[in-house]
Order: structure tokens, then C-alpha cells, then sequence
């Protein structure tokens, strides 16, 4: 009998020098003891269904050409379309885009919704360019993916550094290329787009779910306990007011500017309204400057990074003090420090759930879309907390079952749909 090397991986997947994929591949080892039969099927996981890179050229204001690289990945899309966001970020690779795209089909099916994962990226500091650029660079972009995206393909959303206008400026390239309106080709777009209410706050919210039922698994009280939050855009400014506003103390935040503290908590709307002015939190009154080193080590109930990934590794994870990590950023804690915060009694909620409200009101979007009737926002944040709710209890339950992290809970649910869905479904086309 010959022996076919059926298991070997593609060499650009296999290394863990790879960043952000190496540590996805980590946590799909670690669940696989616990997928059974359907552990036939996880080197699916293991490699992205599809991966396109795009050049990107512009005309810049100045009448030079720039080329600029873009990505979009999908990953796993046996359970319903791709599903994801676009990132702009001058440190983006393929490796990382491959990892988000990853950790989406696992976030889609830990909360359950009917789609996969995907994910895109443009190498670029956005900072740097004007608005009538970065217009041309979205359009084009979009153009360039739009071999591969769709309602019912994939469908991109905001991440790092883009908004609901970068999402208007793919939707209006996307139809104008299709020759029909098309506004289910992207969520996250601006409400009078088709977009849905509560879009913009709904990460931060779901966030503040899971961290209210985080600490009542832990008997600690919201009022009165101590949040410390690095990134203060989207997902880290909203979650930091629902604390704030719910009696928590915001100690500190850090963001691309610095890292601001006081002891007896910020003044979190006028921390917003400053990052509104100033571009970051440097330089806001009232608070005291810290290092990074200091930020990581200051105690606390719950810690929310809320950035970029592996912000929590093996050089800071043992100076953290906190009681609870509520993964706001995808991947922010690598395996070596998911392993020394465990072994502290840390409870890390992890970024497949606790992230999971901004895909899942992005659901609620699309459903939206396609009947071309609107939800109020009480419904939406009823509904996107239900859900919240329902996923964390149930992420708990197997945690509880196997004696695992909510992490390897997360993902047992969630492969096990995945792999559940591509074994009846069979591979033949
Ligand atoms: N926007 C969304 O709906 C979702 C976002 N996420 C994840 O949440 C994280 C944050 O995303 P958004 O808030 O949307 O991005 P954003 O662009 O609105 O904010 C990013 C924040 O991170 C800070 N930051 C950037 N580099 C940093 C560094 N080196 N050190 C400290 N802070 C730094 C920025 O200053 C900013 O405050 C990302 O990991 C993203 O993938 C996850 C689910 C959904
Ligand atoms: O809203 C979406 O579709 C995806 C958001 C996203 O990129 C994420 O959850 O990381």
C-alpha cells in the first residue's frame, strides 16, 4: 500500500513564525481531542478555502501613482457565505488576514449564524492620506474583490480603521459594477444605506454583555469594579461608556497615543470627546500618563483589549492582574499566555464570543437587506443581548463539561458545527 502524504499543509501555512495564523493553528490543536469522529475533517480548518491578493493602484492628490496590497480571504464557507470585515492597517499581512478570516467561521458558528468566515486588509497607514484618496483606494479595492464577494458570497463589514463611509463606498462600487443597487453586499454601512441601528455599537455591547455575565459567574459586582481597556476606537470607546455608564470604574486606557489612568476612574465621555479632538487619549486632563509595562500590570476586575492581536504574551502575561479578560480585539492573547493567565484562575472570555456582537447585529443587517424591512433599536439590542446571553451560557456549559478554557469550549462548539455541516454536505462538487 503506498503511503500518501494526505495531511501535509501548503508550506505558507504551516509555520508558527506566522504570526496570527500559528496561533490559530495552536487552538485548533488543542481542540481537536475533543471533536471525535468529526476530527476526520479538521484539517479543513486548517487552511483557507480561498485567499486573494489584490493590487491596489491610485492616483494620489499629488498625481503620482500608488500601488498598495490588499487581501481578502475566505476561510470556510460550508455553513453560509463568507462573513468579516476589512481592515486598513499599515502592518496587514496575508498571515494576519488568513487568521481573522479563521477566526470568523468560528465566531459565526459559536453564536450560531447562518454564514462562514472571511476577512480583508489593505496594507496602508490611513492616517496619511486624504479622504478623497482613501475613497479611490476603497473603490478600487473593491472592485478588485469583487470576482469573490456578494450577498450571498461574502459579505465585508468595518474593522480596524474603516467605518460606515468606507462601507458606503463599497456598496456604491459593488452595484455600480453588478448594474443593480445592491445593498446586502456589505453591512455596517450608514443607516440611510440600508444599514442597521444599533451597527455601529453593537461589538462593544456585546462585549458588555459578556463581561456583566463574566463577572456574576465570578461574584463580582459591575458597580464599583475596576475596567482596564487598551484600544478606545469602536469596540474599546463603547465599551468603556456602557461600564461607565453601568457604575464600573474605567482605571485606564491605552491606544495608539498612550496610555492614560486614574485610580479613581476617567471621566469616560470626556475621554471620548477628547479622542474625538485630539486624535488619542494622550493629553487628557485629569488623568496620569503610564508606561506600557505599567498598563499591563495594574489590577483590576476586568481587562478589555481591545486593539490588536497578541497585545497579552509570555513577556507581559504574568504581570497581569486581572480577574477577568474580556477579549474585545480578535487574537489578542497568544497560547503561551492564554496557558500562564489559566493557570493564575484568569477567566478569559475569548474574542470568538465576546466580539461576537458586531457580526451578529451585522446578521441582523443582511436578514434586514433582503426583506427590505427595518427593525427599531430597542428590538435590535434586545435581541443581539438575547443572543449574547444564550451564546455565553452555553460556551460556560461546555467549558464546565470538559473542564476546558471558554476558549476550547468555543471552539468545540463551533468546529463541530463546521465540520458537522462539510460531513454532510461530502466533498464531491
Ligand atoms: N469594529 C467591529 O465591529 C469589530 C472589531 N473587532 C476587533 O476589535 C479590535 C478593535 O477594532 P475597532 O475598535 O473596530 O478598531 P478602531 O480602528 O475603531 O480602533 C482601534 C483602536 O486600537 C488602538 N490601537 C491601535 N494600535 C494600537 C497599539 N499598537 N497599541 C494600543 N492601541 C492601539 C487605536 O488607537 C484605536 O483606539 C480589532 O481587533 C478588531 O478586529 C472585533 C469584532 C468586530
Ligand atoms: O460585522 C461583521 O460582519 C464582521 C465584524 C468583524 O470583522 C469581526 O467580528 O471581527
Amino acid at each position: 500500500m503506498s503511503e500518501h502524504p494526505t495531511h501535509q499543509l501548503p508550506s505558507y501555512l504551516n509555520s508558527h513564525e506566522l504570526g496570527p495564523w500559528g496561533v490559530y493553528l495552536e487552538q485548533v490543536e488543542r481542540v481537536t481531542p475533543y471533536l471525535g469522529k468529526l476530527s476526520k475533517w479538521v484539517e479543513t480548518l486548517k487552511r483557507p478555502k480561498r485567499s486573494l491578493i489584490v493590487d491596489v493602484p491610485i492616483e494620489l492628490d499629488n498625481g503620482t501613482i500608488a500601488h498598495f496590497e490588499g487581501y481578502r480571504v475566505q476561510h470556510n464557507t460550508t455553513r453560509g457565505p463568507g462573513k468579516g470585515g476589512v481592515r486598513f492597517h499599515q502592518d496587514v499581512t496575508l498571515s494576519e488576514v488568513m487568521a481573522l478570516a479563521a477566526w470568523m467561521s468560528v465566531k459565526t458558528a459559536a453564536v450560531n449564524l447562518p454564514f462562514g468566515g472571511a476577512k480583508g486588509g489593505i496594507r496602508i497607514d490611513p492616517r496619511n492620506y486624504s479622504r478623497g484618496e482613501l475613497e479611490r483606494i476603497t473603490r478600487r479595492y473593491t472592485s478588485e474583490i469583487g470576482v469573490i464577494i456578494g450577498p450571498n458570497k461574502d459579505i465585508p463589514a468595518p474593522d480596524v480603521n474603516t467605518n460606515a463611509q468606507t462601507m458606503a463606498w463599497m456598496m456604491d462600487t459593488y452595484s455600480m459594477n453588478e448594474g443593480a443597487t445592491t445593498t446586502g453586499v456589505v453591512t455596517g454601512k450608514p443607516v440611510s444605506l440600508g444599514g442597521s441601528l444599533g451597527r455601529v455599537e453593537a461589538t462593544g455591547r456585546g462585549v458588555y454583555v459578556v463581561g456583566c455575565e463574566a463577572a456574576r459567574d465570578k461574584g463580582i459586582p459591575i458597580e464599583g469594579a475596576r475596567v482596564v481597556i487598551q484600544g478606545f476606537g469602536n469596540v474599546g470607546g463603547t465599551a468603556a461608556r456602557l461600564f461607565y455608564e453601568a457604575g464600573a470604574k474605567v482605571i485606564a486606557v491605552q491606544d495608539h497615543t498612550g496610555c492614560v489612568h486614574n485610580a479613581n476612574g476617567l471621566e469616560v465621555l470626556a475621554l471620548l470627546k477628547h479622542v474625538e479632538e485630539h486624535g488619542g487619549v494622550a493629553g487628557c486632563p485629569d488623568a496620569e500618563s503610564l508606561g506600557a509595562a505599567d498598563f499591563w500590570a495594574l489590577e483590576t476586575e476586568l481587562l478589555i483589549p481591545a486593539a490588536l492581536e497578541s497585545q497579552i504574551n509570555e513577556d507581559n502575561a504574568n504581570s497581569v492582574r486581572a480577574r477577568i479578560v474580556i477579549e474585545g480585539a480578535n487574537g489578542p492573547t497568544t497560547p503561551e499566555a492564554d496557558d500562564i493567565l489559566t493557570s493564575k484562575g484568569t477567566l478569559i472570555v475569548p474574542d470568538v464570543l465576546a466580539n461576537a456582537g458586531g457580526v451578529t447585529v451585522s446578521y441582523f443587517e443582511w436578514v434586514q437587506d433582503f426583506s427590505s424591512f427595518y427593525w427599531t433599536e430597542p428590538e435590535i439590542n434586545h435581541r443581539l443581548e438575547a443572543m449574547m446571553r444564550a451564546a455565553y451560557t452555553s460556551v460556560a456549559a461546555v467549558a464546565d463539561k470538559h473542564q476546558v478554557t471558554q476558549r476550547t469550549a468555543a471552539f468545540i462548539t463551533a468546529c463541530t458545527r463546521i465540520l458537522e455541516s462539510r460531513e454532510v454536505r461530502g466533498l464531491y462538487p
